[in-house]
């Protein structure tokens, strides 16, 4: 996928999906070539990841037993993730077009999962000040199988719950405020890119 051109199909798909039962998956989004440069990528900067901590500002701390993983934050004009970016504002605007969402802005951050740890149940929005309106993950995961585990479990609105597995190139997409979710311990690193729209704070 080195061209920078979304597939308007797959727009469609997540755009209509979001307006409808407010989650998606999308297995090969990414492909391998792709999938094999980013997790290149993010093992280059391995140095430059910082435990993830819990809580805002002065609240925040690093609590293993809530969340186990290292992150590093992409920056908007960083040269190495320049189709990454591209691709994710291009998302950005189908849905500001066609959702009429709002979304200002992107952050997103390369997350690396040690094995064994784990992200235990939460939502993405914290409290009411937050402005995540959408969480995308994309795996980036080589060679994954589903028995190294690793699963996002997400929590649906009647009950039921369903579970991801991070193959390399799957995409997940849902409304920020409404699925809690977890992320299951892995036998092995699971690396990940991770990020929200953000609605502009009033
Ligand atoms: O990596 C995943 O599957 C989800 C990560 C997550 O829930 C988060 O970073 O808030
Ligand atoms: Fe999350």
């Amino acid at each position: 996928m080195n061209n920078l051109v979304l597939d308007e199909t797959i727009l469609d798909q997540i755009g209509d999906a979001l307006a409808g039962p407010g989650w998606t998956v999308i297995p090969n989004f990414l492909d391998t070539a792709t999938v094999t440069e980013l997790h290149t990528l993010a093992h280059a900067r391995r140095e430059q990841f910082n435990r993830a901590g819990v809580g805002r500002e002065a609240g925040h701390q690093v609590r293993n037993d809530i969340r186990g993983d290292s992150v590093l934050w992409v920056e908007e004009d960083d040269s190495a993730m320049q189709s990454a970016n591209a691709r994710m504002a291009m998302l950005q605007q189908h849905l500001n077009r066609s959702l009429f969402l709002g979304l200002a802005e992107l952050e997103w951050h390369f997350a690396s999962y040690p094995a064994g740890a784990f992200y235990q149940r939460h939502l993405d929005q914290h409290r009411q000040q937050d402005t995540r309106v959408v969480t995308i993950v994309q795996y980036l995961n080589p060679q994954w199988q589903e028995s190294d585990g690793g699963q996002l479990r997400i929590y649906l609105d009647d009950g039921s719950q369903v579970d991801v597995t991070p193959y390399g190139g799957t995409l997940v997409v849902f409304m920020s405020d409404r699925f809690e979710h977890e992320v299951l311990p892995a036998i092995r690193e699971r690396v990940s890119l991770t990020g929200w729209y953000r609605r502009r704070a009033v």
